[in-house]
């Protein structure tokens, strides 16, 4: 089992969570892209796109809650939203309006979105960690893999170099990276082993919280099905909560407790994911699950 074999410098009155609440709650996240105009901003558009003023509303009212050691899935057709979602929780994108607040931050009490940056900072450190679609965002290619694992050690104030390379080791070895490559280039990786490398850099300082984004989306079948049985062990044995967004409901089936349907910008429907797939309600819904049989 993963522990931090460093010192933490999280205080206490940071770190402490309610063990009955949710660990992430999301309330109506929303993000334009564009000024936005008195039409798109007063009318229901059917579509995402305003004709007027060419804004995009890639977020509208999103809201989700997410349980300790939950996997939520989010799935939708390309341009839903998925990704401005994820992104936006992480602060690489600016929310437009809404509130997140995660139960071990401020106890729950902080809305992140308008946090100074030194706190986000700390929250991306500290809170949660991501994984990105294309490695080249959340990996630095020109370091060796122990070190862009140190690189969130240190960014979050552990300097003993004994330490880190041992944890950096426990960490790679955690996602199959043998020891004896630990300070390879990831560039000179497939793209398995770089998802590998960026999953063990998001888990280095335990965060409660992952966020995923379409993490399989181009690798090979088998390859995909070990990075997806990687996941759920992970979840399993560290009980972390995560979002995991793909366009791919048989990823979604394989992972998600519970699925959330985004379909140009809003959530259509959430629920168990065993029962969005048996009973779906909605008809975009319905078009999803009926491709995938
Ligand atoms: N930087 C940007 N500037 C303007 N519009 C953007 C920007 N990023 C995303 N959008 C728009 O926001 C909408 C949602 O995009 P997003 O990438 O979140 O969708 P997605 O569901 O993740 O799609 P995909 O599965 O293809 O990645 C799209 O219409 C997209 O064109």
């Amino acid at each position: 089992m993963i522990q931090a074999s460093l010192g933490s410098t999280l205080t206490q009155e940071q770190t402490k969570g309610s063990a009955s609440s949710p660990v992430l709650q999301v309330r109506n996240l929303t993000k334009r892209f564009g000024d936005g105009c008195t039409f798109c901003e007063k009318e229901e558009l059917e579509e995402n796109y305003c004709p007027r003023c060419g804004s995009v509303l890639a977020c509208s009212n999103v809201s989700f809650d997410l349980d300790k050691g939950e996997i939520l899935g989010v799935v939708g057709e390309s341009g839903s939203g998925k990704s401005t979602m994820v992104k936006s929780l992480y602060f690489d994108q600016q929310v437009t309006s809404g509130s997140a607040t995660i139960a071990n931050y401020k106890q729950g009490m902080a809305n992140i979105f308008t946090e100074s940056a030194q706190q986000q900072r700390y929250i991306r450190n500290y809170v949660m960690g991501m994984v990105y679609q294309n490695p080249h965002l959340g990996l630095k290619m020109d370091y060796s893999s122990s070190g862009n694992v140190a690189e969130k050690l240190i960014a979050a104030g552990h300097f003993h170099v004994g330490n880190i390379r041992e944890r950096s080791a426990e960490l790679l070895e955690k996602v199959e990276i043998p020891v004896s490559r630990m300070d390879e280039l990831p560039r000179r990786f497939s793209g398995g082993m770089q998802q590998r490398v960026q999953i063990s850099k998001a888990l280095a300082n335990n965060p409660p919280l992952l966020l995923l984004d379409e993490v399989t989306t181009g690798l090979d079948l088998s390859v995909q099905a070990k990075v997806l049985d990687l996941i759920r062990s992970i979840q399993r044995e560290l009980q972390v909560a995560m979002v995991v967004v793909s366009h791919d409901l048989g990823v979604i089936r394989m992972l998600a407790d519970r699925t959330m349907v985004m379909k140009q910008g809003k959530v259509v429907e959430q629920g168990l994911t065993d029962q969005i797939l048996e009973d779906p309600q909605h008809p975009y819904t319905q078009l999803l699950v009926h491709s995938l049989l």
